[in-house]
């Protein structure tokens, strides 16, 4: 990039050869129109370039980063294809390094403090999503408001996520997870395929019904899940900025109409069935309830479009980071074998034999292993390696730094999860590290960031957990896994959260012992 600018640095114009004075001498001459044209413009353009230039390294300051920004896309083209190398590159740089994109002024924070000092500085610091996320999502959806009237709303979803409220999810959960088990037995059993996609499916139809129940028809589960990967590949960091038909942006607006379709119709239906008497089999079911419960004291009147984006938003935040989370905790578990063998002891433990009898959140109280695994997978490999922000305000981050107010900033989870001053060996996958209450990993919460912190902190993540806990405890019961290492298994791919870029290849045959 160095180079790129080194052509117009060299190339300043001496007082004789500027432009201007270049545009009056030869105006003298009756220089055709279209000259004088031509160069009022190129004056315009290299001033306009200049003042880019200057803007930038105002904003920069000493934080690490190019000393200069290309001009007008800046770092577009490492934004369209991001690697996992490319940012790791970046957070090493510095706890605060500085990046320009189409004129955003970015600052990443790669340091523990720093990030939990975005993340829990709502005066300064809101989240602001990617750029494509407003149109995917709908502007009103409750996850763009901030301060108050986000912590309120917040305050009436914790009720679908209370104990009582993911107990009842863990049914559901172990239905639908051996239900695609059967299938995976058919698909998987000859050689190794890349679960990558069946994983996927899995994750949607479980958060679906979670969600939903039978309120959404099984043909149309199929058609959300088959639709949601444009919305996947629409999460770039910056996308082209008009949603044209053909565009990325364009496709997952297409998508969604089709999921608010079904998910409104969900709405209807569940509030239907409650109003009827019937007893609760989903999160809409149990959300419509506590609305009507005598004892809520909380806004009552939401309607089907309003809830439908609320599941919707439920979607979007889980079904990307969760097919992560799945894929790696497969991944991490057959490539040691050992650990694998410890779940399998506790699971036999746990379920005495009875294989068939469907988890509960009771059962799943006594698999401290096991959860200890999902822990140490989602650290290892962290779904979610950063989340964009954007500052309201001049923010005083540092005695000797105050990001300027609207940049864009960009907590980074990677390298407080790869502390090995919390985490010896970080790199390495060590379930054990989590069984000690008294332990050095137990000992620094503040370093866990694989849900984030402050205001935003993910609302689902015990659900998450728990269900990432449960599929890997039951394929560890049925299956006996098979891992095709390929020279692209250890390497990361990022589409929208992390993957292998093998798509994880594995074989699955049922167990005989
Ligand atoms: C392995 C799976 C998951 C991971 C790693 C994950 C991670 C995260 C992270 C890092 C954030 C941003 C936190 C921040 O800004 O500080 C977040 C927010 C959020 N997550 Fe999750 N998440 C997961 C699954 C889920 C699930 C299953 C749901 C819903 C059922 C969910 C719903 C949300 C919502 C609604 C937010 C925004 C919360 C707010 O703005 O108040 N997530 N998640």
């Amino acid at each position: 990039m160095a180079s790129f600018f080194k052509s117009p640095a060299a190339s300043v114009p001496s007082p004789t050869s500027s432009p201007l004075y270049a545009f009056s001498s030869l105006s003298a001459f009756n220089v055709p129109e279209s000259f004088t044209w031509l160069y009022t413009t190129a004056a315009i353009l290299f001033a306009l370039l200049a003042l880019e230039q200057t803007v930038y390294r105002m904003k920069k300051r000493h934080l690490p980063g190019d000393n200069w920004t290309i001009p007008i896309i800046g770092k577009f083209a490492d934004s369209m294809k991001p690697t996992f190398e490319g940012y790791k590159r970046q957070w090493d740089s510095g706890v605060l390094s500085a990046i320009s994109v189409f004129n955003i002024f970015i600052v990443m924070a790669s340091s523990n403090d720093y990030t939990r000092k975005i993340l829990n500085s709502p005066t300064y610091a809101e989240p602001c999503l990617v750029q494509s996320a407003k149109q995917i999502l709908l502007p009103d959806n409750w996850v763009f408001l901030t301060g108050k009237t986000h912590v309120d709303y917040r305050r009436g979803l914790n009720n679908l996520f209370t104990r009582k409220a993911i107990g009842s999810y863990v049914t559901i959960q172990d239905i639908i997870t051996r239900k695609h088990f059967a299938q995976w037995r058919e698909d998987f059993g000859k050689s190794p395929e890349p679960i990558m996609m069946p994983a996927r499916f899995l994750n949607m139809d479980t958060s679906l019904r979670v969600f939903c129940g039978d309120h959404i028809p099984e043909h149309a589960t199929k058609e959300i899940s088959d639709k949601y990967w444009a919305i996947t590949q629409a999460l770039e960091l910056v996308n082209f900025p008009l949603a044209l038909p053909g565009t990325n942006v364009y496709k997952a607006i297409q998508a969604r109409k089709i999921a608010m379709y079904w998910l409104e119709k969900a709405a209807a239906q569940s509030k239907i069935e409650m109003a009827n008497g019937g007893e609760p089999t989903c999160m809409l079911d149990q959300w419509v309830q506590v609305l009507n419960d005598p004892s809520y004291s909380g806004r009552r009147e939401f309607s089907d479009h309003e809830m439908a984006m609320v599941v919707f938003s439920f979607l979007f935040a889980s079904q990307d980071a969760m097919s992560s989370g799945l894929i790696y905790g497969f991944q991490h578990l057959v490539d040691h074998p050992e650990v694998l063998a410890k779940v399998r002891e506790e699971q036999e433990r746990v379920r005495q034999g009875d294989y068939e009898q469907p988890l509960t959140i009771e059962l799943m109280d006594q698999m401290p292993y096991l959860q200890a695994v999902v822990k140490e997978s989602l650290r290892v490999k962290p779904p979610v390696v950063m989340v964009p922000y954007k500052s309201t305000k001049a923010f005083p981050i540092s005695d000797d730094y105050t990001v300027p107010a609207g940049s864009m900033l960009i907590p980074s989870f990677y390298n407080s999860l790869h502390d090995p001053t919390v985490y010896p060996e970080p790199d390495s996958f060590t379930p054990e590290r989590w069984l000690d209450p008294n332990g050095l990993a137990n000992s620094s919460p503040k370093n866990y960031l694989v849900w984030g912190a402050g205001p935003h902190r993910c609302i689902g993540l015990e659900y998450a957990g728990m269900n990432i806990a449960l599929v890997l405890g039951i394929a560890a019961m049925m299956f006996d896994w098979e891992h095709e290492v390929t020279p692209l298994t250890d390497e990361v791919e990022i589409i929208a959260t992390l993957f292998p870029k093998d798509g994880c290849k594995m074989k699955f045959t049922p167990r005989t012992s």
